[in-house]
């Protein structure tokens, strides 16, 4: 689904990530960690030709990024949810529409019933008509799952998306994620939290991917 052989990134000032290969397989289920500044948000940026890899091969979808015209960018990140780091929201805009905004976007209407299951499934069905300002940490990261989803993603790729949550609603979205995996989607998870991803191994076989020392490699069960 997504391949990577033989990848470097560097933004200018030496290689931040080295000789990458690693296939995330349809359907499975990733942690990424390492420390901060190790390259985990690079990473996820090269998943989705946000970023193009400066040595070695990113394939999506069977496509090699590097030919990958401007059209074909944008189709294939429909395929793909990203849930950001520091989820950004139009603040005049009502949650229901802006979680419809990437559908209203791709020129497609949201059927008003897929919506308001979709925001029932993350919770927030009676926040609707809120606007982004009144809403707290954890919603506003259930609403930046539902705005990743709503166009029916086969990739999600999530950038600490319990960041600054406690630990109920850490796993009230660690759930929703397990739930996406079982639904059939591939999913990668960048954090830190050690016990978050502790906690995912007794709910799905997720693999841990290590950054250290610009290599990524398979954590061993030490986690
Ligand atoms: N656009 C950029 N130009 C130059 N350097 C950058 C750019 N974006 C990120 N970096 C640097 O690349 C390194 C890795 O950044 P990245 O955000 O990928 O790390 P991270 O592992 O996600 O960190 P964190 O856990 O703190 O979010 C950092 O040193 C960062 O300062």
């Amino acid at each position: 689904m997504i391949a990577f052989e033989n990848v470097a990134y560097n933004y200018g000032g030496g290689e931040l990530l080295s000789d990458i290969s690693l296939r995330l397989a349809p359907g499975s289920f990733h942690f990424l960690t390492g420390p901060s500044g190790a390259g985990k948000t690079t990473f996820l940026k090269l998943c989705y030709a946000e970023l193009l890899p400066t040595a070695g091969h990113v394939t999506i979808f069977d496509h090699d990024v590097h030919g990958l015209t401007r059209d074909d960018v944008a189709m294939t990140r429909r395929r793909i949810g990203v849930v950001h780091q520091d989820c950004q929201f139009l603040d005049h805009l009502p949650l229901s529409a802006n979680i419809a905004l990437p559908l209203m976007v791709a020129g497609r209407a949201a059927p008003q019933g897929d919506l308001s299951d979709l925001m029932g499934w993350v919770g927030l069905d009676r926040l609707a008509h809120s606007l982004p300002p009144q809403l707290s940490g954890g919603e506003r990261q259930r609403a930046a799952l539902a705005r990743a989803i709503i166009t029916g993603p086969d990739v999600i790729l999530a950038d600490e998306p319990t960041g600054n949550l406690d630990w109920d609603m850490s796993l009230r979205l660690l759930t929703l994620l397990v739930e996406l995996n079982r639904m059939g989607k591939t999913v990668v998870v960048a954090t830190h939290d050690l016990n978050l991803i502790r906690q995912a191994k007794s709910l799905t076989a997720a693999r841990v991917l290590r950054i250290a020392k610009r290599r990524i490699q398979l954590a061993g069960a030490d986690l």
